[in-house]
């Protein structure tokens, strides 16, 4: 089977243009075919403050109402991506950027009301993607670029990042051996977040179990973890979690960060 890498860039990165631009000179860089999913969190929040919508995680998940999706989908499926797409050209890499209704590329369900109303929140399952469209896509070597956004029902839904970047690799795992890798700020998965040092090398799921029980996990590291461990539960071959610094060594043979396996 042919290699894939797909990559997830996360907010903190893309909020610091320097190490944007240098992350993307990577991956322009890289010679195997390759995905990119960027995130965008931490900007949508930033301009919505500017624009009086305030922003309101629920377990790393956003509640959004029909301002935030307008807002979300403009600041994900509009600025964010374009200024990546443009940049990634001028880098000679021929990106499209794409949104779940693009192509049909991600169908989803809005997220039914249980104990919280997540508002436009889509969920996603494998079955959901559009994979002949990527297989076209990367057969002509146009590099696609994902914003966390799907669709339903002539309606965009927002979609954690993680979340897309895992689904799209457990849909293409069978025709591909994918390396799925989480690019962050940090080194890695940390035994203690305040210290880059402290990186936990390999993480399985009888370890994952035992740093949940110590507390160890938190914030936006729980959705990354969640999301790494169902695509490696559902066929993915390999998942890192690390610094995006770091990203030419973690598509190479001796990895940095986290490695996650059963
Ligand atoms: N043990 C841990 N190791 C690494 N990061 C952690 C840990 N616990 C909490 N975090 C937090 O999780 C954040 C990563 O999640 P998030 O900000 O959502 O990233 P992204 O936008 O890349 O998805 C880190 O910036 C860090 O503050
Ligand atoms: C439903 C939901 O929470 N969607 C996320 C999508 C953006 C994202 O995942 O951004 P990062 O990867 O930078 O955190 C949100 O709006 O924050």
């Amino acid at each position: 089977m042919n290699k894939l890498f797909i990559i997830k860039i996360g907010g903190n990165v893309l909020d610091n243009p320097e190490q944007l631009n240098s992350f993307l000179k990577d991956f322009a860089s890289i010679r195997e075919p390759k995905i990119l999913i960027h995130g965008g969190g931490k900007i949508a929040t930033h301009i919505g403050n500017q624009l009086g919508i305030a922003s309101n995680y629920v377990n790393g998940r956003r509640i959004t109402d029909e301002h935030t999706l307008d807002l979300v989908t403009m600041v994900y499926g509009g600025l964010v991506n374009k200024k990546i797409v443009a940049t990634l050209q001028q880098l000679h890499c021929n990106a499209i950027g794409i949104t779940g209704a693009d192509g049909n590329m991600i169908k989803a369900v809005k997220r039914p009301v249980k104990d919280i109303d997540y508002g436009f929140v889509g969920d996603i399952k494998p079955g959901d993607v559009n994979t002949p469209l990527l297989h076209v896509l990367l057969k002509q070597n146009t590099i696609p670029v994902f914003a966390p956004l799907t669709h339903a029902d002539g309606k965009m839904l927002n979609t954690n990042a993680d979340t897309i970047a895992s689904v799209l690799s457990i849909a293409l795992s069978k025709h591909f051996d994918i390396r799925l890798i989480f690019c962050f700020e940090k080194k890695g998965v940390l035994h203690h977040v305040e210290d880059e040092n402290s990186v936990i090398r390999h993480i399985t799921q009888n370890t994952y179990t035992s740093l949940l029980q110590q507390n160890v996990l938190k914030d936006g590291i729980l959705p990354k973890l969640e999301n790494a461990f169902s695509a490696i539960k559902s066929g993915v071959k390999e998942v890192l979690i690390g610094e995006a610094n770091d990203l030419l060594k973690n598509t190479g043979q001796v990895t940095e960060g986290t490695l996650i396996t059963l």
